[in-house]
Parts: structure tokens; C-alpha cells; sequence
């Protein structure tokens, strides 16, 4: 396939030591060549790095920076076209100067992805392994990193590859039958091998469903709301469990204004905790906003953190947050045990069965492990072993084919149940094998392909 070339910054905007400016189809080098003072980047071997300036050939060539060119010649590259990779000095306006140049001399100002997106229409990568580029850029934990990574390898793209053509081996069997009829039974054992297959193929399909609430998790953090009325500990424990003072703590209830969401890594789970203003009554209008987005928080959450003050007795407002959060999965953290005990553990035990109370104090780094272990227990009771499974879908648009995947091949099932023609039913089949191939890109329009390179990075 042939493209014009394209130019990007491949490095983020801002001062950095050294930025990297790419070029990428048929004129790189001639466009490279055009601005570059030093040896012939036409003449050099390929996968080599050149040291030389970048020169302003409608101004004298005057230099513009002292720079290094790597030359990659296709098919060997990124892309699988001719690459050229300017290091420069990292300052934005050097940087920017350098590809204002390249567009001057021939290129084209690349749009969000399509490195990427080349790579996947060269045929180096399929679209599951490009969507894992971006999801490797976004990763937030080591785990979802390798969740990543594999996808990126091809491991997803393979099994999707094998049931399809699992599914294909079927649909040719069922022709070949009916062209040839040798005896009587043909249809009868034609909607046998149909629903065989479909019963296999669903199988495999929803193994994998199975695996996507679990990378969900890991790719975007098992959403943790701390929750509980104002100066309980809320930021205290999130200060706690990310390491850093990131929230204000004071002795003022009321601190914490608006939700404060950070990324935390506890014992391996990948948690988004979100602080929350203090839940009660209030007529301040800014406290009142806070509040309401804390009762939000509590809906969204995937796990809630309900804390409690030792030191005083329960109160309504801490039991009607014990009741708004039974249904949810929670943890019940009784702070600041380092002071005199005032509330009544009795009633709190009822309020909160079948489930334990975790008493720590933040303050004093009393019994914070046992809060660490619970979260991980808790985590890991999901069914998410902490072994090294990292095939798992973790793309919104992958568990959506896969639903609508399996949702056909239910069809295939029950079509040959009814007894419909094998033709009715070949064509769910066929749904499915089209369904299954829009995750890896075998069958895709390009409005999506679109849509989908367009959320990459600038120059990726
Ligand atoms: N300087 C630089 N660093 C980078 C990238 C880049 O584009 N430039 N990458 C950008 O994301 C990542 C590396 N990804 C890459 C993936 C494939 C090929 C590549 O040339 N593949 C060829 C040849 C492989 C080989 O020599 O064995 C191929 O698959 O045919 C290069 C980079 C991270 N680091
Ligand atoms: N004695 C004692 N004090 C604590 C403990 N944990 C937190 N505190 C103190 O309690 C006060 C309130 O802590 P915060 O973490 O700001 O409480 P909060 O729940 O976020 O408060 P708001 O944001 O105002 O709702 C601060 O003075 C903390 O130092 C503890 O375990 N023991
Ligand atoms: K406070
Ligand atoms: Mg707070």
C-alpha cells in the first residue's frame, strides 16, 4: 500500500533532554535529506543513526539544531515504510521549528494514531495489537501493563484467529453437504456438525467474556470510594495507602471539598481510590456540591471504604452510610484507635454482619496491613488469581463483539433446535465468524477504524 508521507512529534510537548521527531512513507529520506547537513541519508544502511544539523534551506541554511537521524528503510520498521527518526534537543521550539520544516519541504502534518494505524493497514500488526499500543501508553499497574503487552505480542489476535477458523472449517463442511448430498441424512447431520460447532465455539468465546471483568479492574483500578462523615480520616487514608500527602488533612471537618481520585497500587490490586467531602447535612453551598458527589461516588463505586471515628459514638449520620452501602462490596475501617474508645463495638459488629470491622489508626500506622491484606483478600476472592493469566479482553469494543458473537451462536443453537433450515442457520454462524473478525480487523469499516486511531496520542 502506498500513503504520502507523514510527519509528527513523537516525544511529549514540553522540555525534555531530547525530542523525537518522525517521519514516516516513500519521501522520508528524500524529505529528511532536504534539511539535514551531514552525510547522505540516501547513501548510509539502513537502521543506522546519523549525526549532522538540521538546516533551514529557504533561509541560507541556517542551522536550525544539532541532531541525530536514525534511517529505517522499509519493510523492516514501525510501519513497514521508510522510516526517519529525528532526535533533536528537547526544547519545544526547536522541536516545533524541525517539523514546521519537514511540512514546508513535502510532508504531511500526521493525525493522532497513524503511525499506528499504518502499521495496522501495512499489515505488521492487526487492530487488537494496535488497540494494545494505546492501551500500553494508558496502563497504570504493572499488571495491566503485561495484560498489554500480550495483546500487543498477538496472543489475543492468535485464539480469536483459531475460532474463526474453527468457524469457517464448519460453514465449508455445511456447503460441501449440501452440494453434495451423498446420502438421506445429510441435513440432519449438517445441523448436528452446526450446532457441535456452535456450542464449542461459544464456549471459547465466553472464556474469554469471563476474563473482561477482570481486566476491566486492571486496566482502569477497582474504583474505591473512602466515604464517611467529615474528619473521620478519609484523606489521612488515602495519604496512607499511595505513600505521598496528595489530600489535605486538617483537624477542620470539612477539609476535603470536591472527589480526589489517584491511582494506587495495593499488594499487586489495582485500586482508583477517590476521597470524598465528608458526608453531612450542610448548608454550605460548596460543601453541599461536595456531598452530593460523595453519595455519586458511593453509586459508582466497585468497592467502598466506609470509615468510622473510634473515638466517638455512632452517630445517624454513620448509620445511615452503613445502610446505604450493605448492598455494596465495602470495607468498614474503624479509625483513630490510638484514642479512648467511645463507640460502641456491640451495635457496630450487628450493623455490619456477616462482615468484619477493621479497627487502625492512620495516625499511629496501627493495623494499616490488615487493611492492605483485606483489599487484596477481597480482590483476589473475585476469581482474579495473582498468577501470570494476562490473555484477558480488556477493550470495551472487544466485549461488545464477543457478546454479539455469542449471542449468534446461541441463535445457531436454538434455530437448529426449532428445526429451521440449515441456510437460516448458517447465516448466524456467519454473524459470528464477522463479529469475531472486527476485533482483529478482518472485517471493519473504515468510519471505525477512524474513530478508533483518532483517540491515539499525537504522533504515535
Ligand atoms: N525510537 C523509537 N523507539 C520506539 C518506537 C519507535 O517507533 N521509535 N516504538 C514505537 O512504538 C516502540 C518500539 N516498537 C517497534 C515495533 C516494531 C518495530 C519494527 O521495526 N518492526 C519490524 C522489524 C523488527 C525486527 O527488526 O525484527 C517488523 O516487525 O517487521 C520497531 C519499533 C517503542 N520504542
Ligand atoms: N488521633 C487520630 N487522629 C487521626 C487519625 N486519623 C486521622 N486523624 C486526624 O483527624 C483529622 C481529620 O483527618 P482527615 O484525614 O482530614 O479526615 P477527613 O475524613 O478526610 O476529613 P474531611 O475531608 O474534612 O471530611 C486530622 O487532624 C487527622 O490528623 C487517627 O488514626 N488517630
Ligand atoms: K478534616
Ligand atoms: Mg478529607
Amino acid at each position: 500500500m502506498e500513503f504520502d508521507t507523514i510527519a509528527a512529534i513523537s516525544t511529549p510537548p514540553g522540555e525534555g533532554a531530547i525530542s523525537i521527531i518522525r517521519l514516516s512513507g516513500e519521501q522520508a529520506v528524500k524529505i529528511a535529506q532536504r534539511v539535514f547537513k551531514g552525510k547522505n541519508l540516501a547513501q548510509v544502511a539502513s537502521h543506522t543513526i546519523n549525526y549532522g544539523h538540521i538546516i533551514d534551506p529557504d533561509h541560507d541554511n541556517q542551522e536550525v539544531d544539532e541532531v541525530m537521524v536514525s534511517v529505517m528503510l522499509a519493510p523492516k520498521t514501525f510501519t513497514r515504510e521508510d522510516v526517519i527518526e529525528i532526535n533533536s534537543h528537547g526544547g519545544i521550539v526547536a522541536t516545533n521549528r524541525i517539523l514546521q520544516l519537514l511540512l514546508a519541504n513535502g510532508a504531511r502534518l500526521a493525525e493522532p494514531g497513524e503511525f499506528t494505524k499504518r502499521a495496522f493497514l501495512n499489515g505488521r500488526i492487526d487492530l487488537s495489537q494496535a488497540e494494545a499500543v494505546m492501551d500500553l501508553i494508558r496502563a497504570k499497574t504493572d499488571r495491566s501493563m503485561q495484560v498489554a503487552l500480550n495483546q500487543l505480542d498477538g496472543n489475543l489476535s492468535t485464539l480469536i484467529k483459531q475460532i474463526r477458523k474453527d468457524i469457517v472449517d464448519t460453514l465449508a463442511q455445511v456447503e460441501v453437504n449440501i452440494d453434495y448430498p451423498e446420502y438421506d441424512a445429510v441435513e440432519q447431520m449438517t445441523t448436528k456438525l452446526l450446532v457441535e460447532q456452535a456450542y464449542n465455539v461459544k464456549a471459547h468465546v465466553e472464556q474469554l467474556l469471563k476474563t473482561a471483568k477482570q481486566g476491566k479492574v486492571l486496566r482502569e483500578g477497582l474504583a474505591t470510594a473512602i466515604i464517611g462523615r467529615p474528619n473521620v480520616g478519609k484523606s489521612s487514608i488515602l495519604n496512607h495507602l499511595l505513600h505521598e500527602d496528595k489530600a489535605i488533612v486538617t483537624a477542620i471537618a470539612g477539609t476535603t471539598r470536591d472527589v480526589i481520585e489517584e491511582y494506587v497500587n495495593v499488594r499487586g490490586v489495582p485500586l482508583k481510590l477517590i476521597d470524598t467531602a465528608g458526608i453531612r447535612e450542610t448548608d454550605d453551598v460548596v460543601e453541599k456540591i461536595g456531598v452530593e458527589r460523595s453519595r455519586n461516588a458511593i453509586v459508582q463505586a466497585d468497592l467502598v471504604m466506609l470509615v468510622l471515628n473510634s473515638s466517638e459514638n455512632l452517630t445517624d449520620e454513620d448509620r445511615a452510610l452503613l445502610k446505604l452501602t450493605a448492598d455494596k462490596k465495602r470495607i468498614v475501617i474503624l479509625n483513630k484507635t490510638d484514642l479512648a474508645m467511645h463507640l460502641k463495638q456491640s451495635e457496630l459488629a450487628k450493623l455490619v454482619e456477616p462482615h468484619e470491622v477493621i479497627a487502625v489508626s492512620v495516625l499511629k500506622n496501627l493495623n494499616m496491613d490488615q487493611l492492605e491484606d483485606k483489599i487484596a483478600h477481597l480482590f483476589f476472592a473475585e476469581g482474579i488469581e495473582n498468577n501470570q493469566t494476562t490473555l484477558m479482553v480488556t477493550n470495551a469494543r472487544h466485549i461488545g463483539l464477543l457478546a454479539q458473537a455469542s449471542k449468534a451462536l446461541q441463535a445457531v443453537i436454538d434455530g437448529v433446535e426449532m428445526g429451521m433450515p440449515v441456510d437460516i442457520v448458517q447465516i448466524d454462524m456467519t454473524t459470528a465468524w464477522d463479529k469475531l473478525g472486527e476485533i482483529t480487523g478482518d472485517s471493519v469499516q473504515d468510519d471505525l477504524l477512524d474513530e478508533l486511531f483518532s483517540q491515539f496520542c499525537l504522533g504515535k
